[in-house]
């Protein structure tokens, strides 16, 4: 009997202890989740205060080192990165330090080419990030004619700085401006989206997030043609390699025998929002966009048809077709929509050229062009103020926000479009 009850006495202590060990085990594994949790925290919580202070100390900088006008610099080094794209590093002739600038910002520049009877006004983005600021960088590629155009002028600036423009040789440069920029006040997931050397503004972002740390989710879509025109492909791999939170995807569009799937590249075919459904699952990211303006287009309809607001697709184009986002127009505005629907009377004073505007034609700069009437431009984002126009009769409304709002009575041609009837000085 006492046997038995020593027995049970035994199971019992047994039962408790087994019952304590696995209190103890769950407790011991809670605390271990807290503190892995408590970690995280803190390690957020210091990527947020470094980045703050960062994002702080640099609006210092730039407020104390940023300039007006144009600044000399020196190019110092051009380095080809693939067919037809180049490098131009750019040290300050003044040898003074330079302002860091928002990652997807581009410089203004204000080139004398040989032949044109006036300045010509180009922008370009940075390409590479601002954390290691001695000199400055941009990527250019030699605008070849038109597809469809053979016989039309290669990119006058382009090729001017591709051919004419050499080591040693100096530019006139604005300082850096620019709306895309990629917003790094938060960790939200980034998706980066380049076509082309429509790269450049992305590659800036992408190296930001990695030189400074930045834990965050990144995935870098990029489309080019073939390996002949896969620029900074050691680099962009090298990034995919060693930074787990970074995943870089290149598509070739036209992939040569050479290249291979894989090693070289990714996927074969354009960028697509399939591509992105198959690889992120759901569309809870913040999307960067830059590329041709079709790829633009096409991307940013997919993006909204799935789901991503508005407000969380950002964009830049240079070029005549810029994205025109879904319109929304307000009751009151319906009017206005129809009869701008029906057409707009613009007149080009100036020129003596009467013609009708409708919304498919773009910017007045877009539809000038179209109907032979030479206008000046330099961004066509409404930022550098090259298109001003003066406004004789009517009135305007632009299809981005300008950088620099223009004097009464002037518009920027490369945004605006005709509100109703409006004559122009041009
Ligand atoms: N900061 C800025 O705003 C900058 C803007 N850009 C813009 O980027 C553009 C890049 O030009 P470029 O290098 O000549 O580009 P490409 O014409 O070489 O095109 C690049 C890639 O995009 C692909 N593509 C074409 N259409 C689509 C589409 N609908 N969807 C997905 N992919 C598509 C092309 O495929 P395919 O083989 O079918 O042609 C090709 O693989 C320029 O138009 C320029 O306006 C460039 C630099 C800076």
């Amino acid at each position: 009997m006492i046997g038995l009850i020593e027995g049970a006495g035994v199971a019992i202590v047994g039962a408790a202890l087994a019952q304590a060990g696995v209190g103890l085990a769950g407790t011991l594994q809670r605390r271990a989740r807290q503190a892995r949790q408590e970690q995280a925290d803190a390690k957020l919580f210091e990527r947020r205060a470094t980045a703050l202070l960062r994002a702080a100390e640099a609006e210092r900088a730039k407020k104390e080192l940023s300039w007006t006008g144009l600044r000399k610099f020196t190019i110092e080094r051009k380095v080809m990165e693939a067919n037809d794209i180049c490098s131009f590093y750019l040290k300050p002739h003044d040898h003074k330090p330079l302002p860091p600038f928002r990652p997807g910002q581009y410089l203004t520049f204000q080139l004398r080419i040989p032949d044109q009877p006036k300045p010509v006004v180009r922008c370009y983005s940075l390409s590479d990030g601002p954390v290691n600021l001695d000199r400055y960088r941009v990527t250019i590629k030699r605008l070849p004619p038109p597809r469809d155009k053979p016989e039309a002028p290669p990119g006058l600036s382009s090729s001017y700085f591709h051919q004419s423009l050499q080591e040693g040789d100096i530019v006139d440069v604005r300082a850096p401006n620019g709306h895309f920029y990629l917003d790094e006040s938060t960790d939200k997931p980034v998706v980066l989206i380049g076509g082309g050397v429509g790269l450049t503004p992305m590659l800036s972002m992408l190296n930001t997030i990695c030189e400074t740390g930045s834990g965050r989710e990144t995935w870098f879509f990029y489309g080019v043609r073939h390996g002949g025109e896969h620029a900074f492909k050691e680099h962009l791999q090298q990034i995919d390699r060693n930074h787990p939170n970074v995943h870089v995807v290149a598509c070739y569009s036209e992939p040569r025998e050479e290249d291979r799937k894989g090693v070289d590249y990714e996927a074969e075919g354009h960028v697509s929002v399939d591509l992105m459904k198959q690889m992120l699952g759901a569309p809870n990211y913040e999307f960067y966009i830059c590329g041709p303006p079709p790829m633009m287009k096409i991307i940013t309809e997919g993006l909204e048809d799935w789901g991503v607001p508005e407000s969380a697709i950002n964009y830049e184009a240079f070029g005549p077709a810029t994205v025109k986002k879904k319109p929304h127009p307000q009751p009151a505005q319906q009017a206005e929509a129809q009869a701008a629907d029906d057409g707009v009377e613009v007149e080009f004073a100036r020129s003596g050229k009467k013609v009708t505007w409708r919304p498919d034609d773009g910017a007045i700069l877009d539809l000038a062009e179209a109907n032979g009437v030479s206008l000046d431009f330099g961004c066509r984002a409404g930022n550098c103020g090259t298109c001003v126009t003066a406004v004789k009769e009517g009135d305007v409304t632009y299809l981005s926000e300008p950088g620099v709002p223009p004097e009464q009575g002037s518009c920027l041609s490369c945004i605006a479009v005709p509100k109703s009837r409006v004559v122009l000085d041009a």
